[in-house]
């Protein structure tokens, strides 16, 4: 498999997002967010980590995009952090919080590097949270307008929008699980926010589009196939429960056919939709945003209230302990395109944590992450051979960052970051992507 077997015209990027990289959380007027709160609460990272300095990418941008250059993307995904733009998450603005992104797309477009947004990866504004947070219908309204103020200021060099990165980390980590900031426990919370992040998104989308000539609007969601564990019925159906909680659930509603049924009778409990509000998540969007990394396997339980437990089956795991199936992407990208027909999809994020380390001969030899890019790249072109409407791919990540609950010991990244030095070492994989990249110049 080769970067020629693919269309022409497709995109090849790496991705990022604000909190994970850029550090300077106090700095040029930027407010704390609930991963700023949640990072510095005793017990919620591993080892206490948090973003506070990261990749130090808001000073270091520069010397990123140079990587961007040499590994050779011609896109790149980063997310703007709402805590720099509206410290408060509403009223007033921060012009040192714009300018820092306004730098960032001209520094990337004077190297011919698209940008692509992202517009929440999950950083909201504390106050927000003080406020209610995405239990509340406010924090939509909220929203809408931060993306407003976004578009309007970068939206003649920034076509590409992403509104949302993975609502489903957001609400059922975020709010149930609680593993995610801001680390509540709460069911209803969680479907609640579920609804208020979709609204978001659906109100969003006409915002960009009226501020943004020639705009691409899409979202990312982390979607999984589920498998059942065995061939008993039980099974079966839970696997049918695990692919509503974790992919049905949202796009269902994103693509016009309201919140699953099935899900709805689980849960008996009804998300807080009201009047319009299944019209407004509907809106037609260009692409649909896919961040893969593994399958889940599924057995039945009585555990309430989703009523599945995972198995961990596969005789290979990341270092996030999830199973390395590429196949997984394959069933996933045939699927979307046939029951929900997006106009197109992106990979916006594949990758695989490693415990990568610096070898004696200064090289980061992460040839297991290389052999993740190129099974999961070859299964990619045959669902794109097989019909998938597939034109692009971002590789998770472009550096070594902040894994949230994890912290710094899960590497993701293309090139290694020496956190004490702030040094970035491209890895063994970023220079098999920068030669996979280059294979059509070769040959063109
Ligand atoms: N499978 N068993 N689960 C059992 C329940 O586990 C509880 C923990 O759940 C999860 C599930 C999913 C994730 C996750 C992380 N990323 C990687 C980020 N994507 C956006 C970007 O910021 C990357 O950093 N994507 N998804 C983490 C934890």
């Amino acid at each position: 498999m080769k970067r020629s077997d693919f269309p022409a015209n497709f995109i090849w990027g790496t991705a990022t997002s604000a909190y994970q990289i850029e550090g300077a959380v106090s700095e040029d007027g930027r407010g704390p967010s609930i991963w700023d709160t949640f990072s510095h609460t005793p017990g919620k990272t591993k080892g206490g980590d948090h973003g506070d300095v990261a990749c130090d990418h808001y000073h270091r941008y520069p010397e990123d995009i140079a990587l961007m250059k040499e590994l050779g993307v011609n896109a790149y995904r980063f997310s703007v952090a709402w805590p720099r733009i509206l410290p408060e998450g509403r009223g007033r603005v921060n012009p040192r919080g714009l300018d820092f992104y306004n730098r960032l797309v001209d520094a990337l477009l004077e190297q011919g590097i698209t940008p692509w947004a992202t517009l929440y990866h999950w950083d909201l504004p504390q106050s927000l949270e003080d406020q209610g947070g995405w239990p509340s219908r406010e924090t939509a309204y909220a929203f809408a307008e931060y993306a407003d103020l976004v578009t309007r200021h970068l939206g003649d060099r920034v076509k590409h929008w992403i509104t949302l990165n993975e609502p489903w980390c957001s609400a059922y980590l975020g709010y149930h699980a609680g593993i995610h900031a801001p680390g509540q426990q709460n069911f209803k919370h969680s479907i609640w926010a579920s609804h208020h992040l979709l609204l978001a998104h659906g109100l969003a989308v006409p915002v960009i589009r009226r501020n943004v000539t020639g705009a691409r609007v899409g979202i990312t969601l982390n979607l999984s196939p589920g498998y059942p564990a065995s061939p008993d019925p039980a099974d079966v159906a839970a696997a049918r429960r695990f692919d509503g909680f974790q992919n049905r659930w949202y796009l269902d509603p994103l693509y016009g056919l309201g919140y699953p049924a099935d899900m709805l009778a689980l849960y008996g409990e009804a998300p807080s939709v009201q009047g319009d509000d299944l019209i407004t998540i509907a809106a037609p969007t260009d692409f649909l945003g896919i961040n893969y990394y593994s399958r889940a396997v599924v057995r039945n339980s009585d555990l309430e209230p989703y009523r599945f437990q995972y198995v961990r089956v596969g005789e290979e795991h990341t270092d996030m302990d999830w199973e390395v199936y590429p196949e997984g992407l394959y069933d996933l990208l045939i699927r979307l395109g046939r029951e929900y027909r997006p106009k197109a999809i992106y990979i916006t994020e594949n990758g695989a944590a490693y415990p990568d380390a610096v070898a004696d001969d200064g090289g980061i030899h992460d040839l297991e992450r290389v052999r993740y890019f190129q099974r999961h790249l070859a299964l990619c072109l045959e669902a794109l051979q097989h019909g998938a409407p597939l034109k692009g791919y971002f590789a998770w990540s472009l550096l070594d960052n902040f894994e949230w609950a994890e912290g710094y010991a899960k590497r993701f990244g293309l090139v290694y970051v020496d956190f004490p030095s702030q040094r970035r070492r491209i890895k063994a994989s970023g220079y098999w992507f920068r030669d996979f990249l280059r294979e059509a110049v070769a040959s063109s």
